[in-house]
């Protein structure tokens, strides 16, 4: 479904990723983790749009992107939740969720779409009449995914969603990323922690200093050290594979 191949991209003259390859196939959740400053939210950014790509190219569902704007690729299907969740926090969930929906022209999905992620995150509905910004951060994440989910992305990439939240509420979100690619999401997802991420993963990437230091199945990473040390940089870790 993605397919990133050889990409570069930075701010000025520094190269916050360098030559990367990266694919996620339909269906599947893929995981980007790296320490802070790696290049991640570098690498979304790219995905999505808001930056251009200095080398390399972007496939999405077979077509080249790499250079489109966000409207366009978020029409095509590929969705962002981008790092501090990126809500209006003066409006109120329900005018949150409207905004979002705006870009449907099939009203009565976009209803059904709407109970669903009601249904999903009870929560929202408690506060559907709710200013945003007296949401919980563990809410407002929520709200986040929910406003995602109502673009029908075929894909959807989400920077760092356990950022600032308790374990309970990473738990929570979590379950609703598991419901959601059961479901059939495809998920491209950042975190800086590898704690929680192996029973959720189909394939981890480990991005450090802009390169891809490990690349590999979630199944075959959970036992040994190649994570670790592909994270922190000692032994040799796993050569990546192109
Ligand atoms: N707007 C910017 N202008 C200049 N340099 C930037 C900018 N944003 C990020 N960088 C730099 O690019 C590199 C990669 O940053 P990026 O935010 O992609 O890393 P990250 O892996 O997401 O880190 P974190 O986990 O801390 O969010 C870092 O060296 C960072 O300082």
């Amino acid at each position: 479904m993605l397919e990133i191949r050889g990409v570069s991209a930075g701010y000025g003259r520094l190269e916050a990723l360098k030559s990367v390859d990266l694919t996620v196939a339909k269906g599947e959740v893929v995981f980007v983790v790296g320490p802070n400053g790696a290049g991640k939210s570098t690498l979304l950014k790219t995905v999505s749009g808001l930056m251009a790509p200095s080398a390399g190219t972007i496939a999405f569902n077979g077509e080249t992107i790499a250079g489109e704007p966000p409207e366009r690729l978020c029409c095509r299907g590929l969705a962002l939740v981008p790092e501090g969740r990126s809500i209006f926090r003066t409006l109120t969930v329900e005018e949150n969720l409207s905004v979002a929906a705006m870009i449907r022209s099939d009203r009565d999905a976009a209803a059904a779409d709407r109970e669903r992620v009601l249904d999903l995150f009870p929560i929202l509905r408690s506060r559907y009449h709710g200013v945003a910004g007296h949401l919980s951060g563990g809410e407002q994440q929520q709200l986040a995914i929910a406003r995602a989910i109502l673009q029908r992305p075929l894909m959807m990439m989400i920077d760092e969603p356990s950022l600032g939240l308790a374990p309970l509420v990473i738990d929570q979100v979590y379950e609703s990323l598991r419901q959601l690619n059961a479901d059939g999401l495809t998920l491209l997802v950042v975190e800086q922690s590898t704690a929680r991420i192996l029973d959720l993963a189909s394939r981890i990437y480990v991005l450090r200093n802009g390169h891809v230091a490990l690349e590999g199945a979630a199944c075959d990473l959970a036992d040994g050290h190649a994570l670790e040390e592909a994270y922190f940089g000692y032994g040799a870790g796993r050569a990546a594979q192109a």
